[in-house]
């Protein structure tokens, strides 16, 4: 398990531009070393704010966009296109804008799509796209994504595993139906801890004094039953991305000595 590594940011406007800056240069040097690059994108306001800062970016020109898969942490189970669905923000904010591969834009499937309004089924059929994705290098049923980015929510959701729920005590499978979701819409389709903990790193985003508490307890070694953002790890590297307001009830040690 990687230490977590937390870098604060005096605003939300300058954390989005800092983490596009950097995502830009992860897929760039995972592309310069293995050919291709893999990212799974969150939903949620600074998820969004994220990828719309790497639109505006003129580095994005760096990215062989064609040589990118994209997947998704988790989704809401509406229809295709519905403006709730975290494909269609991601979308509106980015990928309209880029000349991705429509074949390596992995997003989970719509509730009304071919299988059905069932997000145990689409839970399914999404975990064994990521199987076939996954190759033996990855030592496992999932790819070793490069990058994996989390929005934190104030009761330390990440993805759509929920304190207490069943989708955060899944030890098994990689993708889950969730269903009773306490944030609406109630229906869902979330990657499982060990999903994540596939990748390289997990990058965890908050922004606000609304997250303060939240961030504060899940760096301070709780159960990920309890607080799942505790749980998620990338296996070279743990980054919390924050704003001030969302790092100010940090204990001082966790704290880093540079911030604003
Ligand atoms: O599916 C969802 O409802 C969102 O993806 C959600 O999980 C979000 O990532 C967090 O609540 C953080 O959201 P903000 O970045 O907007 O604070």
């Amino acid at each position: 398990m990687t230490a977590p590594q937390v870098v604060v940011h005096r605003d939300k406007e300058l954390m989005a531009q800092a983490a596009a800056a950097r995502l830009i240069t992860k897929i760039v040097d995972a592309q310069a070393a293995r050919g291709s690059a893999s990212v799974v994108l969150t939903g949620g306001r600074n998820g969004n704010a994220l990828l719309a800062a790497l639109a505006a970016s003129p580095a994005r020109d760096a990215v062989d966009w064609a040589r990118l898969d994209l997947w998704w942490g988790d989704e809401r189970f509406l229809p295709s296109g519905d403006p709730e669905r975290n494909e269609t923000q991601a979308r509106e904010a980015l990928l309209d804008a880029v000349p991705v591969d429509p074949a390596r834009v992995h997003a989970m499937p719509p509730s009304d799509g071919p299988l059905g309004n069932d997000a145990d089924a689409a839970a399914e059929a999404y975990a064994r796209e990521l199987a076939e994705a996954a190759g033996p290098e990855d030592h496992g049923p999932v790819p070793s994504f490069d990058v994996l980015m989390l929005g934190v929510g104030p009761d330390t959701h990440v993805a759509s595993l929920f304190p207490g729920h069943p989708g955060v005590r899944e030890t098994e499978r990689t993708v889950v139906g969730v269903h009773g979701s306490p944030k609406p819409p109630p229906t869902r389709i979330s990657l499982t801890l060990p999903a994540i903990r596939a990748a390289r790193e997990v990058w965890l985003l908050a922004a606000g004094e609304d997250k303060a508490g939240a961030v504060a307890i899940a760096l301070s070694g709780p159960g990920e039953i309890q607080a799942p953002a505790a749980g998620a790890h990338g296996r070279a590297r743990t980054l919390w991305l924050l704003d001030r307001t969302a790092a100010a009830k940090l204990p001082p040690q966790l704290y880093p000595p540079s911030s604003p």
